[in-house]
């Protein structure tokens, strides 16, 4: 007999989490099936990052048990969770002198071997791709601490794509970037979901731009869940203003139909000073 939940990568099953006796996760029950584009979002302190803390390891729920891979989380060792699971953070890396491709191949850290030696053979052809892909070739020898903070970003991602991972969690990571490199950071993680049937969750407060990339929302309040579905189930103006307490108007994205929000505004008039 075949288990629908032996098809899941990710099993969150009632999760409950609280950080000096204030609930922060409640009872919360969530699946993710492999090569799923999800988007968590919710208004500040609804337990996003928690939720993401607790699928990578960092945070221990108070109760409940999260599986990967059919396997209860808290069975992996380190290096062994890290060959399949890895997560990018808002500012993906600190201002270090490190060249940048010293900092990408540190992303091969759990396929070395007690020494430090790499195990794979192709690694370093792993490498030069990754370096193309994220056009990242000519500032190879840079130190880290002098790119920007959106070339710093595409070499985080440069180090999680060199972890080769099945699944991948993004912490809000285009916070700090600009629009273009927004867009070019979505895009690029994308690409490679497609190609590698990689399984995404980021925690996204654009949710712009959300709709357009993520196939799926989950959406927080107060710790629990309250919705989940496609972008287009989940963003409309009802949902959007009994979570996030906004009045929008919601139209499809004239080039691919993604639903997309305006914030309602008052009409107002210019005075010339
Ligand atoms: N290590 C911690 N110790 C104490 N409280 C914490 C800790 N981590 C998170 N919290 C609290 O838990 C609540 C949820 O935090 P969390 O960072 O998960 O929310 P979030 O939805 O990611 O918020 P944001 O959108 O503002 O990043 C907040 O009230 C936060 O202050």
């Amino acid at each position: 007999m075949t288990n629908s939940s032996e098809l899941n990568i990710i099993d969150v099953k009632g999760i409950v989490k609280s950080f000096k006796r204030t609930p922060v996760l409640q009872n919360v029950n969530w699946s993710v099936k492999p090569g799923q584009f999800w988007g968590i979002i919710g208004p500040n302190g609804s337990g996003k990052t928690t939720l993401l803390n607790l699928i990578s390891g960092v945070e221990q729920p108070d109760r409940g048990e999260i599986s990967f891979g059919g396997k209860a989380l808290t069975s992996y060792g380190r290096k062994e969770l890290s060959r399949r699971l890895a997560v990018l953070q808002q500012d993906g890396l600190p201002s270090v002198p490190f060249p940048v491709r010293d900092v990408i191949q540190m992303g091969r850290f759990p396929f070395q071997d007690w020494r430090g030696k790499e195990t794979d053979e192709n690694a370093e052809q792993l490498l030069e791709e990754i370096m193309e892909k994220l056009e990242l070739k000519e500032l190879g020898n840079r130190p880290l601490s002098v790119l920007s903070g959106g070339q710093r970003q595409r070499v985080a991602l440069g180090k999680v794509m060199a972890q080769q991972p099945e699944v991948v969690l993004l912490d809000e990571p285009t916070t700090y970037l600009d629009i273009r490199y927004q867009m070019r950071f979505m895009e690029l993680v994308s690409s490679w979901q497609r190609e590698e049937g990689l399984t995404v969750i980021a925690v996204m407060h654009d949710l712009n731009l959300a709709a357009l990339f993520c196939d799926r929302l989950l959406v927080l309040q107060e710790g629990n869940i309250v919705a989940e579905g496609t972008p287009d189930e989940i963003m409309s103006s009802e949902t959007m203003e009994k979570v996030f307490e906004v009045k929008t108007h919601v139209i499809n994205h004239p080039d691919v139909g993604a639903p997309q929000l305006l914030l309602k505004t008052e009409k107002r008039s210019i005075v010339n000073e």
